[in-house]
């Protein structure tokens, strides 16, 4: 049965504290990392206990370093210093010994004299009760290959030692990965799994500063699963993650989004393979987004009469009426968006923690039911609020910064929410030709940004886009889409280390993550443009250069270029054709709209990014409006 684990280098903390999210977080085994326990103020058999207590089983201690091919007298050394670890690891409970590959320029090179060592040390160990598994580090002195790990286990031929399989050691190199299956499984003590972004740098800093969660890098992680489960192998999975992100990150949250991303890989491999993993439960498919279905603001009482007249500005209409709340809905094309200034509920919490701002976004999906079944298999935090008679209850999970993303579908009634909540308001206004939610754009610690990638495409049929560099006059801000084939779910995710970027600025001024700007598609953007100006919003003012670079660099004719500049709009284009985009100026608590046309076109203009972020800049050099 496949047993989740997960080693103590990858979460921030005290080892108790480590131990307590781990365990929490569902899983049942842990890899005790030396340093974790050489800084703990008490005994192995202290540990021991904890864990017990916390029904964690120790699975591995590790590592065991510059083993193999040592010369003597240093040779005799390496055996007694093992000798010492395994009186620890008696006292700890814990019965395999992780050896990583040799990196001492001392040590000598040759297959057999490895092989003789791990004879003599799987002799001793066994002696112990203790178990050896032995891994190559990418960049071990001579063994930095699987295969040839695996060919020295073979050799020293002692039942008590094992091959370890790391992925990231195996994938970092790009090793071929047909020879696992020629593994027997119960050669495999253990499977290490981390993932990790692309990068070009050496692979020591790469693995030690840059591994991430299955689904969170770039990694082939299917096609490593998919290889070794032709061997049969159905033992320990465990995460090795050393990422300085998750070190300053919260244990607790780390550790959940480590037990979400195993399994969410073996359901994935579940499904690739058409049957189930024995100790990992079933769940409903990824969620397919149809789109947006509404965007809900949690505003002030106050605030009521700026929002109303600033949606009547971007052409919307009131919709509806809540049958018995202060909740108000406005519509245009196929935008809905929802005021919420009720003195109660989830809605007013969201305002007296944020200000005004989005506390919702309620996403379309085939089922959703199954949806809130596959959130609830992934952890993913759900809720629930006291829902008066004749409302609907739109099932909800947490999503960034504590707002919720509610699931709406067409066979359960609640994609007809609207009629069941609200009071239609008669009468529809001419609109300024905005038709759809284009995008949604979040802002976030940068802390938090890999997990909530790994929320989104988790629980969503959504993929991630490259993580992109954007300049800020502040700093730079990291960019990265989250979406789907089709386009229904397109969501931009930003967070920066500098405290000085419009970004950051955003999340302290608001307390918090939450969305920092929504994009809305048109099919003509200069008429609409025409149409918002007519109506008073003012568009975000764009410099001359801009356009003067953009007449250098692109084939556009003058009279084009005239265009784009007196609407301040910005332009871009791909393979698939162009793209036009304008802003709003930024409205009380830093949220701001952006208004899209896209020609086929199928990217976000990350490369007017840094044009926007300045010109915002300029805007708003310091100072932000007061919240409440
Ligand atoms: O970076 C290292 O030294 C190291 C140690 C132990 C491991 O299991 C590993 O994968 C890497
Ligand atoms: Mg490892």
């Amino acid at each position: 049965m496949t047993i989740l684990s997960i080693a103590t280098v990858s979460l921030a903390g005290t080892l108790t504290e480590k131990l307590e999210a781990i365990a929490l977080a569902g899983f049942r085994g842990v890899e005790i990392f030396e340093a974790d326990l050489l800084s703990f103020p008490g005994s192995p058999a202290d540990v021991a206990r904890i864990a017990a207590d916390l029904n964690l089983d120790i699975i591995t201690f590790q590592p065991f370093r510059d083993f193999e091919g040592m010369p003597e007298p240093k040779r005799a050394r390496v055996f007694d210093r093992a000798e010492r670890k395994f009186d620890l690891m008696q006292e700890l409970g814990c019965d395999l010994l992780l050896v990583c590959s040799n990196v001492s320029p001392e040590s000598l090179g040759g297959i057999d004299r490895a092989a003789a060592d791990f004879t003599e040390l799987g002799q001793r160990a066994a002696a112990r009760g203790i178990r050896i598994g032995y891994e190559a580090l990418a960049w071990g002195r001579h063994v930095n290959d699987y295969r040839d790990a695996w060919e020295i286990v073979r050799r020293a031929d002692h039942p008590n030692v094992g091959i370890i399989l790391d992925t990231f050691h195996i994938l970092a190199r790009g090793t071929d990965l047909a020879a696992i299956s020629a593994i027997p499984r119960d050669r495999i003590p253990l499977v290490q799994v981390a993932d990790a972004p692309l990068l070009d740098m050496d692979l020591l800093s790469w693995s030690r500063h840059w591994r991430c969660m299955p689904g969170q890098g770039d990694l082939p992680l299917d096609a490593f699963m998919a290889a070794l489960d032709a061997t049969g192998y159905d033992g320990l999975l465990s995460l090795e993650i050393f990422n300085d992100r998750f070190r300053a990150g919260s244990a607790r949250g780390i550790a959940v989004d480590g037990n979400r991303s195993l399994i969410n890989l073996m359901d994935r491999l579940a499904r690739a393979r058409g049957k189930p993993i024995q100790g990992i439960p079933a769940m409903p498919a990824r969620a397919e987004c149809l789109g947006v279905a509404f965007i809900e603001f949690a505003i002030g009482e106050d605030a009521v009469d700026s929002f109303e007249t600033m949606l009547k500005a971007l052409g919307f209409t009131k919709a509806g009426r809540h049958r018995s709340k202060d909740v108000g809905l406005w519509r245009q094309g196929d935008i809905h968006i929802v005021l919420n200034w009720d003195k109660e509920g989830f809605a007013h919490a969201h305002y007296i923690t944020h200000g005004s701002s989005v506390c919702a976004i309620a996403l379309k999906v085939a089922d959703a039911k199954a949806t809130m079944e596959r959130a609830l298999g992934l952890h993913d935090q759900t809720f629930a609020q006291v829902v008066r008679p004749g409302e609907l209850d739109i099932p909800a999970v947490r999503g960034v910064g504590g707002s919720l993303i509610y699931f709406v579908d067409e066979t359960s009634g609640l994609g007809r929410w609207w009629e069941v909540d609200f009071e239609p308001v008669p009468g529809a206004g001419e609109g300024a030709g905005l038709a759809t939610v284009d995008h949604i754009s979040q802002s976030m610690l940068y802390e938090e940004m890999l997990s909530w990638v790994l929320f989104y495409t988790s629980l969503f049929d959504a993929g991630k886009g490259p993580v992109l560099d954007v300049l800020d006059p502040g700093g730079v801000v990291q960019s990265q889409v989250v979406e789907n084939r089709t386009g229904t779910l397109r969501l931009v995710l930003n967070a920066s280390q500098s405290h000085r970027t419009l970004s950051a600025r955003f999340l302290t001024d608001f307390f918090g993550s939450g969305v920092q700007h929504i994009a809305l598609s048109t099919g003509d953007i200069h008429a609409t443009i025409a149409k918002l100006e007519a109506n008073g919003i003012s568009l975000l003012p764009i410099p001359e250069n801009y356009y003067d670079d953009l007449e250098a660099r692109t084939d556009l004719e003058p009279a084009a270029i005239d265009r784009l500049k007196a609407g301040n709009v910005l332009y871009d284009r791909d393979a698939g054709g162009e793209f036009f985009h304008a802003y709003t100026e930024t409205l009380e608590g830093g949220l701001f709209f952006e208004i899209v046309e896209r020609k086929g076109y199928s990217g976000y203009g990350a490369v007017n990014a840094a044009i926007r972020l300045a010109a915002q800049t300029r805007l708003a050099p310091t100072v932000t409006m007061p919240r409440h």
